[in-house]
């Protein structure tokens, strides 16, 4: 058949040129080979060369052994080229140890995975991938309903498992005639696992190679932290080699709103979110109230886009001092779970008879059970993942005796779903004598939008200043992007001053980086830091001497230092 033939075609026609040269890129984890494979996938693209599927395996695997991002243009190109020739691919089964699984199924499921990219894409309406959509045959949803089944049973949360399940969705309800599957429901299983496995790693491709980043100064010291945090992740993506950094700057910012009288331009919800991160200063502004500026772009932004969790870890770093006289580096390392979305800051309430002496104003606090569950259920998700194994339920139930006795009767609920997590309770008063007596005693906490507000400044402050800790607001959903940013606001007092402590948003940047699959890249940074910071180098809230531009510089220097690159060789 057509399968077999295009085989032999492929093996004779790029036998000497793409097949072996892919192969060997592949196997030797080479860099240059990639350029290799994106240029035989193009070519072949942009030829509509029949035999295009052999350029697409072999991308497919050189991208995965790689962790390249630019070979994912490879698997793109190739997949839209085979989409577009309406080609038959390969669906022979696979007989490889384990660890070859992923990447030889990678190669298998080029075409459904090319595709897959190409239609998880928001975007995914405009291209080609999802242009060929209709054309796909049934079965070949088969694997992409097992991939979501798959990607619940394993808790894959990520953009392409969400989209696949809305594609899924759309399906049954589009789907009108069954069409009985030709394979089986055990092979099509065994290609979802592996293509887990394979969309994992295009996830993570994707997210490093091609998307953007979002970079949102806005006011006061923001730009002037959110400069220095673009700086040292370019020097980490330089020194490392290892990912790319591709951010588009946004002016949304009080001056924005002082020209134009709003803060996000028509439209710009959407713009946002073609994103993969959002990299935040912080608004405010003295001649703007800051009730607008802060509903204007920040909640602006995280309600709308579903950023129901923000996370605050606090921890003292090293080479820095705890205004606690006994707490020590490793005596206090929180992690602060925020709900973001309602609560205090639901927005609802309102004034009457304003100016008169009986003027009234409601500030309506929101609890729904559904929001307050997914905020806890992520933070028990979070304390199980730490080693202590430990969360503190904060609330006010004394005294607020409605959604306060709710939180606390769902966090007894979700308790239930986590037997490994040791959990205890607090009022949020009680609770600032513990963070300051016994700092020790505490590790992951959850609680409302505002007491975790106000307790996570507390808790930057315990940790030396509010200069160093960072903040992500995160759908964990991953549908919409998460928008990072240091835990502090715009700081008129030393706006423009080159004192601003650039620490809260490296560490930001490292939790972005985080939250986009390179923990090592993050952890590393995070190292660096502690080094630079260990080495005295300390901004003035941090009782040193140095500027902004001082620590920056020291932890770019540090950066490449680890990765062994020559002083000045960027
Ligand atoms: N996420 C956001 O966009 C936030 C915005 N704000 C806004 O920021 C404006 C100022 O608010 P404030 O209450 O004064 O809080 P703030 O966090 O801006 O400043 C509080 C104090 O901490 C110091 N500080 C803050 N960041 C620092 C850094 N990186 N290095 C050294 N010192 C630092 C400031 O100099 C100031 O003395 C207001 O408009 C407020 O609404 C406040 C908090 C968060
Ligand atoms: C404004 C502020 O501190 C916050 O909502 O994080």
């Amino acid at each position: 058949g057509p399968r077999v033939i295009n085989r032999i075609k492929a093996e004779h026609m790029h036998d000497s040129i793409d097949r072996t040269e892919f192969k060997h890129a592949a196997l030797d984890r080479e860099p240059v080979g990639n350029a290799a494979i994106r240029n035989g996938a193009k070519a072949a693209a942009l030829n509509r060369e029949p035999v295009i599927n052999a350029a697409i395996r072999n991308g497919a695997k050189a991208a995965a052994l790689n962790r390249e991002p630019g070979s994912n243009a490879a698997i793109r190109n190739g997949a839209k080229a085979a989409a577009l020739n309406r080609e038959p691919i390969d669906r022979e089964p696979v007989n490889l140890k384990p660890e070859e699984l992923s990447f030889e199924a990678a190669a298998v499921q080029a075409e459904l995975a090319g595709f897959a990219v190409e239609h998880l894409d928001d975007s995914g309406a405009e291209n080609v991938g999802y242009a060929a959509l209709p054309e796909i045959e049934q079965w070949n949803r088969a694997p992409v309903a097992a991939f979501v089944s798959l990607a619940e049973e394993a808790n894959v949360v990520n953009r392409p498992a969400a989209a696949a399940k809305k594609l899924v969705n759309e399906d049954a309800a589009t789907t009108t005639t069954t069409q009985a599957p030709t394979h089986s429901a055990d092979a099509a299983r065994a290609n979802a696992a592996s293509f887990v496995d394979f969309i994992r790693n295009i996830d993570r491709v994707h997210h490093l190679g091609l998307r953007l980043r979002v970079c949102m100064p806005a006011d006061g010291i923001g730009p002037e932290v959110i400069g220095a945090g673009v700086e040292v992740l370019k020097a980490l993506s330089d020194a490392s080699g290892g990912f790319k950094l591709h951010f588009e700057d946004y002016d949304w910012s009080s001056e924005t709103y002082k020209k134009l009288g709003k803060y996000i331009p028509d439209g710009g919800l959407e713009s946002l979110k073609k994103h993969d991160a959002i990299l935040f200063g912080a608004v405010g502004a003295p001649d703007v109230p800051d009730h607008i500026s802060l509903w204007g772009l920040r909640l602006a932004i995280c309600q709308p886009l579903q950023q129901y969790a923000n996370v605050r870890p606090t921890k003292i770093l090293k080479g820095t001092e705890s205004p606690l006289r006994k707490a020590k580096t490793g005596d206090l390392d929180w992690v602060i779970v925020r709900e973001n979305s309602e609560g205090e800051y639901a927005g609802q309430g309102g004034r009457s008879h304003r100016g008169l002496p009986w003027e009234t104003a409601t500030e309506v606090s929101i609890f729904t059970r559904h929001c307050v569950e997914r905020l806890i259920r992520f933070a028990f998700e979070i304390a199980q993942k730490r080693p202590k194994k430990h969360i503190t339920v904060v609330t006010k139930s004394n005294a607020q005796r409605n959604g306060m006795v709710m939180w606390d009767e769902v966090a007894a609920d979700v308790a239930k779903e986590f037997p490994d997590v040791h959990v205890d309770k607090m009022l949020v008063d009680a609770m600032t004598c513990r963070m300051v007596l016994q700092p020790n005693s505490l590790d992951t906490i959850v609680a409302t939008n505002l007491h975790a507000d106000i307790l996570s400044d507390l808790a930057a402050a315990l940790a030396g200043s509010i200069g160093i800790a960072p903040t992500s607001n995160l759908d964990p959903t991953r549908q919409n992007p998460s928008m990072f940013e240091p835990i502090h606001g715009s700081a008129f007092d030393i706006t423009g001053k080159g004192v601003a402590n650039p620490v809260g948003t490296f560490w930001t940047a490292a939790e972005m980086m985080r939250w986009l699959g390179e923990e090592q890249a993050a952890d590393r940074l995070m190292r660096c830091v502690e080094t630079v910071c260990g080495n005295g180098i300390l901004t003035r809230d941090l009782g040193g001497t140095a500027g902004t531009k001082e620590v920056t510089d020291a932890v770019c220097a540090e950066i490449r230092r680890s990765y062994g690159v020559a002083k000045g060789n960027t």
